[in-house]
């Protein structure tokens, strides 16, 4: 898909269009030097990673003060959220070379996000009311990392594949959570899942 249609599919405007193009020619460049996303997906950029992510902006909650990204790797989905008008976005990825990646297509793109090279394990709690992931960590282990990180009321936006029903009933051992799930526009089977009313569980015995 080019970028035109996924302007039609998506309703992203023009001028946000523009931003997502110079960010897309950098990974492109950035992508010969290091690996930022699989080779393989590179000619499908635009729909593998920038609709993909696109697809998140209108689930995220009104009035919501931050948005978290764990895990962000070249920016999916955290940064994309952020160059359409996501508000105090924090992209945490531990690999400083990707790091590096996300804060050039930041400052050309003039995109104002915070970029934290750290493990997930070792940032404080950063209060965001959503906190996004993508290709991170089987549902029960991004729960335990996107816990800490939630606002009283802060929801998750996760983007996953064909197994996120069993994801689901894994992690409902340790997790309280009330799940919406909405069909992924770019991966036949994956869903988003759309996280509320987050607590930890009562342990099986
Ligand atoms: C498979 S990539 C996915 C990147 C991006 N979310 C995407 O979907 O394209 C996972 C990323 O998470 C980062 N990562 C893995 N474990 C992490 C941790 N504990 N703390 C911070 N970053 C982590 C890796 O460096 C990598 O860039």
């Amino acid at each position: 898909m080019g970028p035109e249609e996924l302007l039609t599919k998506s309703g992203v405007s023009r001028e946000t269009l523009e931003r997502l193009r110079l960010y897309a020619d950098l990974l492109v460049k950035w992508q010969a030097r290091i690996n930022l996303v699989g080779p393989d997906t590179v000619p499908d950029l635009w729909s593998r990673h920038m609709l993909d992510s696109v697809q998140l902006f209108p689930l995220i909650k009104v009035g919501a003060r931050r948005l978290v990204d764990l895990g962000s790797g070249a920016g999916f989905p955290g940064l994309v959220l952020a160059v359409m008008g996501a508000p105090d976005v924090h992209l945490v990825e531990s690999d400083s070379r990707k790091c590096a990646f996300l804060r050039e297509v930041a400052r050309v793109t003039e995109t104002p996000v915070t970029v934290i090279n750290k493990r997930i394990e070792q940032v404080a709690p950063l209060g965001a009311d959503v906190v996004t992931a993508r290709a991170l960590a089987p549902l029960d282990r991004l729960l335990g990392w996107a816990f800490p990180h939630l606002a009283e009321g802060g929801e998750c936006l996760f983007l996953k594949g064909r197994g996120a029903e069993d994801e689901l009933t894994a992690s409902a051992k340790e997790w309280n959570i009330t799940a919406s799930r909405v069909p992924s526009l770019t991966d036949p089977g994956g869903l988003v899942l759309h996280l509320r009313e987050v607590s930890r569980g009562r342990a099986q015995p």
